[in-house]
């Protein structure tokens, strides 16, 4: 499935590509305003932050939500709170596009993330031009030789890889090219199992200095703390925060009451 999706987006950058080509898209990315700074935003500190996630829907899960104005979604994200947006670009299973992330990043002034299946240089370009301030990068789905010359593109363009794992052999694939902010996802993208324990048997394998983030399957609050007590730094939460209100949700996973329940309980008082 990992496969089917990457050689999916890969024929829709080249589609692209025959209309726009790529010494185009390449000064469209050097002509954009520098990336936001996503490592500073994503540091580790004494609270948990959270990457919150756009996106309608996903092979696993079917439909989510409509999502008709993406940007609204992202300002509702940031008012909760979040430190960074992700945004699902890929269209045929999660249906999005790299419109959907050139509004978000036009709206919040939080680093953006695009989030696809991203196995060439063309899309890593797009992702600039599109105002992307991250890119994610999925070790089990690239050779090592592509993944580091992926990897140094991202950060010739100013922007930070989130570089994706699912395993202890992955983390250290990962540490190997350098990666500074490292993901572990809940999900098996080939079997789309999913397993909470997976970041807290291999976050050690992660060196100080890394930034952790846990991805996936994040519904409660108790998720978060379970992750948080793993040593995630950062958490990815897409499905919960597009069901759910996400101002509301966001604020309770970040252990903070939204302003109506308090207002609510001194009115009762
Ligand atoms: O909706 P969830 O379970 O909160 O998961 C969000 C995010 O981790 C998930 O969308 C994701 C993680 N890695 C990916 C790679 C590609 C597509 C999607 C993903």
């Amino acid at each position: 499935m990992l496969a089917d999706l990457t050689a999916g987006a890969v024929q829709d950058a080249e589609a692209r590509a025959s209309s726009r080509p790529t010494a185009e898209v390449e000064a469209a990315a050097l002509a954009q305003p520098s990336a936001r700074d996503a490592l500073a935003a994503l540091a580790p500190a004494d609270r948990v932050k959270i990457i919150a996630e756009v996106k309608r829907a996903s092979p696993s899960r079917g439909d989510l939500a409509d999502i008709p104005d993406p940007a609204l979604q992202a300002l509702r994200y940031e008012e909760g709170g979040a430190s960074a947006i992700s945004v699902l670009t890929e269209g045929r299973k999660f249906k999005g596009s790299l419109a959907d992330l050139e509004a978000v990043r036009a709206a919040v002034s939080l680093p953006v993330l695009r989030k696809d299946f991203i196995a060439t240089s063309y899309q890593v370009l797009e992702a600039r031009a599109s105002g992307a301030d991250l890119v994610l990068l999925i070790v089990a789905a690239l050779d090592q030789p592509v993944l580091a010359e992926l990897f140094g593109l991202v950060g010739q363009l100013g922007m930070t890889a989130l570089v994706e794992a699912h395993s202890a052999d992955e983390v250290d694939r990962a540490v190997d090219v350098g990666a500074r902010l490292i993901g572990v996802n809940a999900r098996d993208l080939t079997t789309f199992d999913l397993d909470r324990d997976l970041f807290g048997r291999v976050a050690e394998r992660i060196p100080a200095g890394v930034v952790k983030v846990a991805e996936s399957a994040v519904l409660t609050p108790a998720d978060v703390t379970h992750y948080r007590s793993a040593g995630a730094d950062v958490v990815l939460i897409g499905e919960a925060l597009v069901t759910g209100d996400p101002v509301a949700t966001l604020r309770s996973f970040l252990g903070q009451r939204s302003p109506e329940a308090s207002s609510l309980r001194s009115e009762s008082r």
